[in-house]
């Protein structure tokens, strides 16, 4: 392998250390972080990451409390239950997991959270703030990639970064805080013609397209950084990322992997925020 290896895994594992000492400073103070997850019907993927959260807040030293949902409670059921968290003093962090079933309007319910307690950082009131720079919650995924970058010494200021994927949660708040660290930004999609000869162009290269391996060498330029935010399955039913990780280790200086790079940062960074609620409560 020519370049470095960015472990979600090794950079979460430090970031946790330091969010379970403010934790610990924090219940000096008699107050305990807590984290409520809504899960709303079967989906296996949600229950997984839903009980990784769960796991993970509990290993910090933080409150969990995890509320299941049936694929067939009513939208107005489900605003009444995020309601009731808003008024829980002992919530800090209110996250709904996605997707929710059709029938449910998601931007219904991610509006009814209180934008105090929205450590996904979805609401558009925060994602209003995070767009003139102002403090609040970053959403996780592309907070992570930030912090990724930052504590592996790459060099953002000044650098061209490729977004490829324009969704809300991942390639435009992605862009943004690039953005905000002074990099000259691109964003591609699926309707970019010619894509590689934007993202040859990319001295860092962010990849949230859900196309399994579809960035190849031929897309990368000589000593970028790639990161990647896919998660697909391969032929042969394997995680794997939106870059062909084989292939594209050889030209990058630095790459992230799939599993074990972006994916453990997404729930670091939730209990991150988490932690900024009830500090932000405590000085109340
Ligand atoms: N309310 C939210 N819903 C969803 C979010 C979110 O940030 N907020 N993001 C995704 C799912 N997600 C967290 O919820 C998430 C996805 C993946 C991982 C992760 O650690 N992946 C591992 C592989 C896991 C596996 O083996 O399947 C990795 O990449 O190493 C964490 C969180 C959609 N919904």
């Amino acid at each position: 392998m020519a370049g470095q290896l960015i472990s979600g895994v090794a950079i979460g594992k430090e970031l946790r250390e330091e969010i379970k000492q403010g934790v610990g400073k924090l219940a000096a103070s008699g107050i305990t972080p807590g984290l409520a997850v809504i899960l709303v019907g079967d989906n296996s993927a949600s229950q997984t990451y839903v009980k990784n959260k769960e796991k993970s807040s509990v290993e910090v030293g933080m409150k969990s409390e995890v509320i299941k949902l049936p694929e067939t409670i009513t939208e107005k059921e489900l605003l009444d239950k995020v309601d009731e968290l808003n008024n829980d003093e002992s919530i800090h962090g209110i996250l709904v997991q996605l997707p929710l079933p059709e029938h449910i309007n998601e931007d219904l319910v991610i509006q009814m959270i209180d934008p105090e307690k929205d450590v996904d950082g979805f609401h558009p009131q925060n994602v209003g703030k995070m767009m003139i720079g102002q403090e609040t919650y970053l959403p996780c995924t592309p907070h992570g990639i930030l912090e990724m970058l930052q504590r592996t010494g790459v060099e953002i200021a000044g650098k061209h970064v490729v977004v490829i994927g324009r969704s809300n949660i991942v390639g435009k708040p992605m862009g943004q805080l690039l953005l905000q660290k002074d990099a000259t930004v691109t964003y591609c999609h699926s309707r970019t013609k010619d894509l590689a000869s934007f993202t040859k162009q990319a001295d860092i290269l962010i990849v949230a397209i859900g196309r399994a391996k579809f960035v190849t060498d031929e897309h990368v330029k000589e000593g970028a950084v790639v990161i990647d935010v896919g998660m697909n399955r391969d032929e042969n039913g394997k995680l794997c990322g939106d870059v062909d990780f084989e292939k594209v280790k050889e030209v990058a200086s630095a790459i992230t992997p799939v599993p074990g790079g972006v994916g453990p940062m997404t729930i670091t960074m939730l209990l991150k925020n988490t932690l900024q609620s009830a500090i932000k409560k405590a000085k109340q």
